[in-house]
């Protein structure tokens, strides 16, 4: 069991020093699955250990990959070529990435997959995912629209193009291009729909799966084509994570403070590196800010926008309603619990009614988490400016960040628990 509740004591000074973010989620995860899916040993370093790729380390264990862990932040990964039907089902607790992931993955299982998670992923949607699966002569079904999905596969499928709906989550896009590889023939993924969660994820996924030797090309703004290479082991190093990175940065500013991260914004490939740009002109955020290419950054920068000299509407932000918990209501609800009226809601956008002289000053607030881990670290942004901020939950930021408080408190923040 974590913590029921952190204070975090506002340090009254610029917070100066060196501070690493972890590796990065979205890239370990997917590193994960394609050296498990590859026949020899990969060796993943700079990866991140957290409960989101613990969970997809153990699903590929179940599934008879051998993972070994030198340290901290290395995974070496043997694999034979093929996943095998897992004993008992995959259980993912609340990682959208390895969720999403493996129930494509499954369909390349000669056998049984029953793809599961917690009471929040059983919330999260994956029908579209699983129409698509269906759409290639896959057996696959979720009863509800989301987990628990049952995957019987042959092992093969023989279709050449899949089209997906990437509007509720990118990582059903990303999914099918990871699974696509190990397809009979050359497969087309197709986006439907205008809108797609940020691109910038399926850049990753691209690029992580040509470090496995998979061959992918864009072959129109909507559709890539994947050649049915399977992959091949290799040796990758993974960047440290920039949704991660956006506390850090954050905390500078509000701090008027000095943090090394140890990493320049400019050299991350990851879509939540742009929230620098916008992190960078605190106290004078834009009046409109549009999410919809760096959703994990909007928490740290709703926090910021609280102290910010004018206020700030945040805009294509509506499938941050079905991230870890529905992130434009704890975000309306938290900052209202600090000041009335804080933050707001007009349809899917969400408005904080910037105040400037907020800092300085003691309002006791607890903020529930949601068992959201960007949700719990954000709020601790506002912790280090305004007296009686109160995380509840605070060990939830083990899903991707879990030296986070640690982290703070080698800045010089203190927490009362
Ligand atoms: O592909 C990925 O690694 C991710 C894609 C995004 O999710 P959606 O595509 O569900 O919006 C993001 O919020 C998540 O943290 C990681
Ligand atoms: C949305 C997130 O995670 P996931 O979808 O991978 O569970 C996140 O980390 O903010």
């Amino acid at each position: 069991m974590g913590r029921a509740k952190l204070t975090i004591i506002p340090p009254g000074k610029p917070l100066i020093g060196r501070a690493m973010p972890p590796g990065s989620k979205s890239i370990t995860n997917r590193a994960l699955l394609l050296a498990g899916l590859a026949k020899g040993t990969s060796r993943l370093t700079g990866a991140l250990k957290s409960d989101d790729t613990r969970y997809m380390a153990e699903a590929l264990r179940a599934m008879g990959v051998a993972i070994d862990e030198p340290d901290d932040t290395t995974f070496i990964v043997t694999g034979d070529g093929k996943l095998k039907s897992p004993a008992a089902p995959l259980f993912l607790g609340n990682a959208g990435t390895a969720t999403r992931f493996l129930t494509a993955a499954a369909a390349l299982v000669d056998g049984k997959v029953v793809v599961d998670g917690d009471a929040h992923m059983r919330k999260r949607p994956i029908g579209p995912l699983v129409d698509a699966l269906r759409s290639l002569g896959i057996d696959a079904s979720a009863e509800t629209g989301c987990p628990p999905v049952t995957v019987n596969g042959t092992g093969r499928f023989e279709a050449s193009r899949v089209e997906i709906d990437g509007g509720l989550s990118s990582q059903y896009v990303s999914a099918l291009l990871m699974m696509a590889a190990g397809g009979d023939r050359p497969v087309d993924v197709v986006l439907l729909g205008e809108h797609i969660g940020a691109l910038g994820y399926i850049d990753l996924t691209v690029a992580a799966m040509r470090a496995f030797g998979a061959k992918v090309e864009r072959v129109s703004a909507v559709a890539w084509r994947v050649q049915p290479t399977g992959y091949h082991a290799a040796d990758f190093h993974i960047e440290p994570d920039a949704s991660a990175a956006t506390y850090l940065w954050a905390a500078e500013v509000l701090s008027g403070g000095k943090i090394d991260l140890g990493t320049p914004a400019s050299e991350f490939s990851q879509p939540d590196a742009r929230a620098y740009d916008m992190i960078s002109q605190f106290p004078h955020l834009p009046a409109v800010i549009d999410g919809s290419q760096m959703q994990d950054a909007i928490p740290t920068l709703a926090v910021l926008a609280a102290f910010n000299e004018t206020p700030v509407r945040f805009v294509g932000i509506a499938n941050l309603r079905v991230k870890e918990c529905d992130r434009v209501r704890a975000l309306s609800s938290g900052l209202s619990r600090i000041v009335p009226g804080l933050g707001t809601e007009e349809g899917d956008d969400l408005i904080v009614a910037s105040d400037p002289s907020l800092a300085g000053k003691t309002l006791p607030a607890e903020i529930d988490s949601f068992a959201d881990h960007r949700i719990a670290m954000s709020f601790a942004l506002a912790g280090l400016k305004i007296d009686g901020i109160t995380i509840l939950d605070p060990d939830c930021v083990a899903k991707t960040f879990p030296a986070y408080w640690n982290v703070l408190a080698s800045l010089g923040v203190a927490c009362d628990d």
